[in-house]
């Protein structure tokens, strides 16, 4: 006998590759981490246009009376874990909300704080969303690290990596080429390693003649390579900036899902800019099936 379930609706979006489901966070959903973790599979879950699945979901709590409007986002991960911060997800919830509310700027409350995003129209394409991104910060108390001291292209699994936390921890390398690193095998020793108690994802990054940067990321909460992570180009505009490597304050920086444009000026908070697509609407059950 069958018995009938629940459904919730969602949206799929994603910000250059980095793709999420979207739930109103009024629609009760009993078990979070077990609701990311069947619907986010890239084999079984949300059966998708290109691919199956997504890189996490975003819980949003829209909040009208506001002026502009707010929304509280919270970022579950496939494995079940809630990250503090993320931005392309942050840029996707600030669309999100815009699409409903037709505000062209609207408040974003992360466990990193509270971040203003707005539409910036581009002449000839499609519009971007733009979202500050506080400060980033080298502090051994904030990435966090389990030392005294920044790490600043300290030798780490054979590499020269610098922490630093842009909303969430993040594990720098400079590399001539990103596409020649084995990523699914030298990353996890970096994410795991006992100077991040708290792990981080790790962000390769190989300059380019143009000023640029390529970008791959492997993920905390994904444990895999996303086509794009937004905390993670902050954290290469950022920490190409603490090493000189950059003359600029606004860097193109390019995972494989596209073009990120970072602002990291030497006082105040960094700003991430780049599109957001709406792929699709969909009902899934609020309870996944019990695994075999
Ligand atoms: N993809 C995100 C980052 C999401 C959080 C991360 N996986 C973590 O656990 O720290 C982004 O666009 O910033």
């Amino acid at each position: 006998m069958s018995i009938s379930q629940r459904h919730v609706r969602y949206g799929k979006y994603h910000g250059t590759g980095n793709d999420f489901i979207v739930v109103d966070a009024d629609e009760y959903v009993p078990n979070r981490g077990a609701f990311a973790a069947h619907h986010c599979d890239r084999t079984d879950g949300i059966d998708g246009d290109e691919r199956r699945g997504a890189d996490g979901v975003l819980f949003l709590a829209l909040e009208e009376k506001y002026s502009p409007p707010r929304v509280v986002m919270t970022l579950v991960q496939p494995d079940g874990s809630t990250a503090e911060m993320c931005g392309n997800g942050a840029r996707v919830a600030a669309e999100w909300a815009m699409a409903r509310t037709g505000a062209s700027e609207v408040m974003i409350d992360t466990q990193a704080g509270t971040r203003h995003a707005r539409r910036v129209p581009v002449a000839d394409g499609d519009d971007l969303v733009a979202i500050e991104m506080g400060e980033p910060s080298f502090a051994p108390e904030v990435v966090p690290l389990d030392r005294d001291e920044p790490l600043v292209e300290g030798q780490l699994e054979g590499y020269a990596v610098t922490g630093i936390n842009t909303g969430v921890p993040h594990a720098v390398v400079f590399v001539d080429d990103v596409d020649a690193v084995d990523l699914e095998s030298d990353a996890p020793p970096i994410r795991h390693h006992d100077v991040f108690p708290e792990g981080a994802n790790v962000t390769f990054a190989a300059p380019r003649d143009d000023g640029g940067y390529d970008q791959r990321t492997f993920e905390r909460g994904v444990e895999g390579e996303t086509l794009s992570c937004g905390t993670g180009a902050v954290a290469i505009a950022a920490v190409a900036a603490h090493l000189g490597r950059c003359e600029d304050d606004v860097v193109t920086v390019s995972p494989p899902g596209g073009d990120l444009r970072v602002e990291v000026p030497d006082d105040g908070p960094a700003v991430l800019y780049g599109p957001v697509a709406h792929e699709f609407d969909g009902e899934v059950p609020v309870t996944p099936p019990a695994a075999d």
